[in-house]
């Protein structure tokens, strides 16, 4: 063989070893592209079976507390219109109550619930494993009742122990400090009745009268800092608590809060405890982490929620600008939304950082706006006051950060304006659902620029979802990941993959 003729060889066969390298590598990943299709297709369809047959298979379970009465159309219907769909073993399903007359609680607690018509979905599904002492997920959308979904089990629990409860039994722990005081103002309403204590902890504010409180009650909410606060310096007991909910649970299980969670949990009563993790966004991050504080979990979602979702009744606005024309959108948006007969509107404006929120404040004031505003920045005093003359509607515009996206029951807010896009898409659904609760409507307009490109194909999934345009301009963006530091924010922001934990946020 002549030395040419070596050398096509030689290239001849590195040529057929890189075909042959790529075809195993496409083999691979057609393979691997099958399987995720194939196990798609099956979670579906053990879903769909799941869904039907549980309706036949479903328990009757007597937990004392309800009396069933729904026929199986009737549930079946109620299964179907809200896509609820109930994750533990078809055959210890129970069956959801539809009404309050399925319900045998303590008379006081049923005659707090009397002022609403009948369970909301998540209430009716929730409620029968928890008052019969089951562990429970439970994922709605935002303004669904899930407060009272965990909290009529944990005061009617109380209420029927045949012995009088001592020390703290209920703990409810919310990441933000207007969060656990609106949870404590709804618990309350129940603990009144039933001639209980409950207490809110939450930093920002002294500390002695908490002390005083938590010698008597048998209820706390609190934010995570002054909880392990208090609990080192030995001014509150755990050890009796046997019902303990996560609200906002995905946020409670991030990255800054999990050790915090971690050293509350474990002075809690361990072994009989019952517990609950409540939220409207339930990313696959947390998912492992939960199910190592919990016992045998039932997880019930209302909505279909495996994919992150908005509520259906909130009109979605998505406008692609640059960062320049913000503030001048900002006052054309007030105006559109603010004007003639929607003069007194409650309007919600998300900032992204204190620093913005406080510059924008300035110049809303500047043009002749009354705002309240809500931030890391103001006082407690000043944060408290900024939400009740916003709740009370002595206001009728706020200016908030992060701090007020999630869980915040505001009556009446029509429009919810998201100045600057948030860090993570979950945040986003939450945020927005500060409108069209409890079965209202709403309108979320948000202001998207090419600094966040990166969330635009995780905002066109949950547009879509919520069958809400998409504007082209959105759509050119992709689903582009890329890393980029962000021109207003510089070092401070950091960009935020779907698919990563998200960046946590202290507000205690
Ligand atoms: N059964 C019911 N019928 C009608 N309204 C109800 C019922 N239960 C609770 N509500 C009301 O619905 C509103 C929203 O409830 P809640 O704040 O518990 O929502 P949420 O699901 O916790 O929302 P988020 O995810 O934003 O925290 C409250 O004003 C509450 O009083």
């Amino acid at each position: 063989m002549t030395k040419e003729e070596i050398k096509e060889k030689k290239r001849k066969s590195q040529d057929d070893l890189k075909t042959e390298r790529k075809k195993h590598k496409k083999d691979k990943k057609d393979k691997k592209d099958k399987k995720h299709k194939k196990d798609k297709k099956d979670k579906k369809d053990k879903r769909e079976e799941s869904k039907e047959n549980c309706i036949e298979q479903i328990e009757k379970v007597d937990t004392g507390a309800v009396i069933h009465k729904s026929s199986e159309p009737e549930i079946s219907a109620f299964y179907k219109e809200n896509e609820v769909s109930v994750d533990y073993p078809i055959e210890r399903h129970i069956q959801p109550v539809l009404t309050f007359d399925e319900l045998s609680l303590d008379s006081r607690i049923q005659s707090a619930l009397s002022v609403f018509t009948k369970p909301t979905p998540i209430q009716s599904v929730s409620w029968p494993y928890l008052l019969s002492g089951k562990d429970v997920i439970g994922v709605a959308e935002t303004g669904s009742g899930k407060t009272f979904a965990f909290g009529v089990p944990a005061i009617n629990k109380l209420v029927t122990q045949s012995s009088k409860p001592k020390g703290v039994q209920v703990l409810v722990i919310s990441p933000t400090r207007e969060l656990a005081s609106q949870i404590y103002d709804n618990l309350v309403l129940l603990t009144e009745k039933a001639k209980l204590d409950c207490c809110c902890v939450y930093g920002g504010v002294p500390k002695h009268e908490q002390r005083e409180k938590l010698k008597k009650t048998q209820v706390v909410v609190a934010t995570p800092g002054r909880l392990l606060d208090l609990m080192q310096e030995g001014s509150v007991d755990l050890s009796n608590v046997s019902y303990l909910v996560l609200d906002e649970a995905d946020r409670m299980l991030e990255k800054g809060f999990e050790e915090d969670i971690k050293n509350i949990m474990k002075e809690t009563n361990t072994k009989g405890r019952q517990t609950l993790m409540f939220t409207a966004t339930w990313p696959k991050e947390v998912r492992e982490l939960a199910s190592t504080f919990m016992s045998d979990p039932v997880k019930v979602s209302i909505g279909n929620r495996d994919e992150l979702s908005a509520n259906k009744r909130i009109t979605q606005v998505v406008e692609v600008i640059e960062q320049f024309q913000k503030e001048k959108k900002l006052l054309e948006l007030l105006k559109k939304y603010q004007s003639g007969a929607k003069k007194n509107d409650k309007v919600l404006i998300f900032a992204l950082y204190k620093k913005e929120a406080a510059r924008v404040e300035r110049n809303l004031k500047y043009n002749g706006y009354k705002v309240a505003a809500i931030h890391g920045d103001l006082s407690q005093q000043q944060r408290t006051q900024a939400l009740s003359e916003f709740k009370s509607g002595a206001s009728n515009l706020l200016l908030a950060t992060d701090v007020a996206a999630r869980g915040l029951d505001i009556p009446n807010v029509k429009t919810v304006i998201n100045l600057t896009f948030p860090l993570t898409v979950e945040d986003y659904v939450h945020r927005i659902g500060r409108t069209g609760r409890a079965g209202q409507t709403g309108t979320a307009h948000t202001l998207f620029t090419e600094q966040e490109k990166h969330l635009a194909g995780a905002l066109v999934n949950v547009l879509n979802g919520a069958n809400q345009p998409v504007p082209e301009d959105l759509k050119k963006f992709g689903t582009h990941t890329k890393k980029k530091e962000h021109s207003a924010y510089g070092a401070f922001y950091k960009d935020v993959d779907m698919n990563k934990k998200p960046k946590k946020i202290t507000f205690d």
